[in-house]
């Protein structure tokens, strides 16, 4: 146990950290990492992209490389140095599915980056997600219509979805280009690589290595769009236990007759593969239907109609206002908070509001090396272990 510091921008005007004076802009704050002090917010500067860092052993500033897309506008906000390598920060007043957000500094990933780019770099990572911007995981047998059915969802909503490209080691088919529909490699790069903990996830299927790298999903979130993956049922067991909070969507064929017709009528496999990828389609079938690992089954019966309650699902069928739904209750924070941190709960307390509020990390460990993700905020009460919030 034990409370972290905690900074609040409004209280600051100008911060000694680690005996340097430091002027601080409107709406900066500034937190100490060894030898380096970060400065974030100011004044939404394009050139800061909301952070600077003080070297303490050069006595210079540095703007760092950053990456991941940043939170808009710092005005009103606190601070608070986890574990050395992430700074968590908490924009007040905004909704809680806004208000959480990390900028990574010293992560595994972090390092990696700076390595790459021989400069600093820092990340920023959103927290708390709404469903409107979950990733949404589909998988199926060979031949169910995954891939039609996410096309159609692509090509209606092309600004909103982006697809997570996948590397494979089977080889492309006819109308397959690479880095469009897949990254086809071999096998010895991707197991290098896998080793070198650049997958979010990987599988063996159907014969061949398939993976999710970590690039693959970032690049879509980088871009403000909703991914998309298209992988098998051990590639979704995998990604259920990452901090990848996903909406997992299983789809089956209306008869196993059909499916082998759809298979057969895309023309695109030997018999030799088509006949491994029906054997195999029975162990999918029954661990998607039966694991209680997918949220959704759908049945691609007729291909209008399940592309309409894939929709609905993804509140796009015009009955539901996909940003109102959210996987956490949405609330506002007040103006004036200040944090406290038992074990992996931060306290978010306000003395205007009757209501702590508390930001559950735990489900932060077991993620992706590098961005922070899954985290869970909630109304202070809602479990019993919050009672030790009295202490605080
Ligand atoms: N685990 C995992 N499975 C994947 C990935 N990419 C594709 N798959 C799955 O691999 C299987 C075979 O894919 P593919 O060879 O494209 O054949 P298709 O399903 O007949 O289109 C499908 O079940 C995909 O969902 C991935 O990155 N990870
Ligand atoms: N509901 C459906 N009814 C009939 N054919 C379908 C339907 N959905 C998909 N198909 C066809 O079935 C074949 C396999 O679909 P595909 O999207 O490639 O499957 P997957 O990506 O799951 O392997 C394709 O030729 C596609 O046009």
């Amino acid at each position: 146990m034990g409370e972290a510091p905690v900074f609040n921008n409004n209280d600051l005007h100008a911060s000694i950290t680690n005996g340097c004076y430091l002027k601080l802009k409107e709406s900066e704050s500034a937190i100490v990492v060894g030898n380096k002090t970060y400065v974030i917010g100011g004044l939404d500067n394009p050139a800061s992209n909301g952070v600077r860092i003080f070297d303490k052993s050069t006595g210079e500033w540095v703007i760092p490389i950053v990456l991941g897309t940043k939170p808009n506008g710092f005005k009103g906000h606190s601070m608070m140095l986890l574990n050395n390598d992430r700074i968590l920060i908490i924009k007040h007043n905004s909704k809680s599915n806004d208000c959480v957000w990390f900028l990574e500094v010293d992560t595994r990933f972090v390092q990696e980056q700076k390595k790459k780019f021989g400069t600093e770099v820092v990340s920023w990572s959103k927290g708390v997600i709404g469903d409107a911007e979950r990733p949404i995981v589909i998988s199926g047998p060979s031949g169910v219509g995954k891939g039609t059915l996410i096309n159609m969802l692509m090509k209606e909503f092309p600004t909103m979805f982006g697809f997570s490209v996948s590397h494979t080691t089977r080889a492309p088919r006819e109308k397959e280009q690479n880095g469009v529909h897949y990254h086809f490699t071999n096998r010895d790069i991707m197991e290098e690589d896998i080793k070198a903990g650049k997958f979010l996830e990987f599988a063996s299927v159907h014969g061949n290595l398939y993976g999710t790298s970590i690039e693959a999903v970032e690049v879509v979130a980088d871009a403000g769009k909703r991914c998309i993956l298209d992988i098998d049922v051990q590639g979704a067991r995998s990604v259920r236990a990452s901090s990848l909070e996903a909406i997992f969507i299983f789809i089956c064929p209306p008869s196993f007759e059909e499916l082998e017709k759809r298979l057969r009528a895309r023309g695109t496999e030997s018999e030799e593969v088509i006949q491994k990828r029906l054997r195999n389609a029975k162990a999918e079938l029954e661990q998607g239907t039966s694991s209680g690992l997918f949220d959704h089954i759908l049945v691609n019966d007729d291909l209008e109609a399940c592309y309409e309650r894939l929709k609905k699902i993804l509140g796009l069928d015009g009955s539901t206002d996909a940003t109102l739904k959210t996987p956490t209750e949405v609330f506002a924070l007040p103006m004036e908070i200040s944090l406290s941190k038992i074990d992996e709960r931060i306290i978010i307390n306000s003395e205007n509001a009757d209501q702590k509020v508390v930001l559950d990390l735990s489900s932060m460990k077991g993620g992706a090396p590098g961005r922070t993700r899954g985290i869970r905020m909630y109304p202070a009460g809602l479990h019993s272990y919050d009672n030790a919030d009295e202490n605080v």
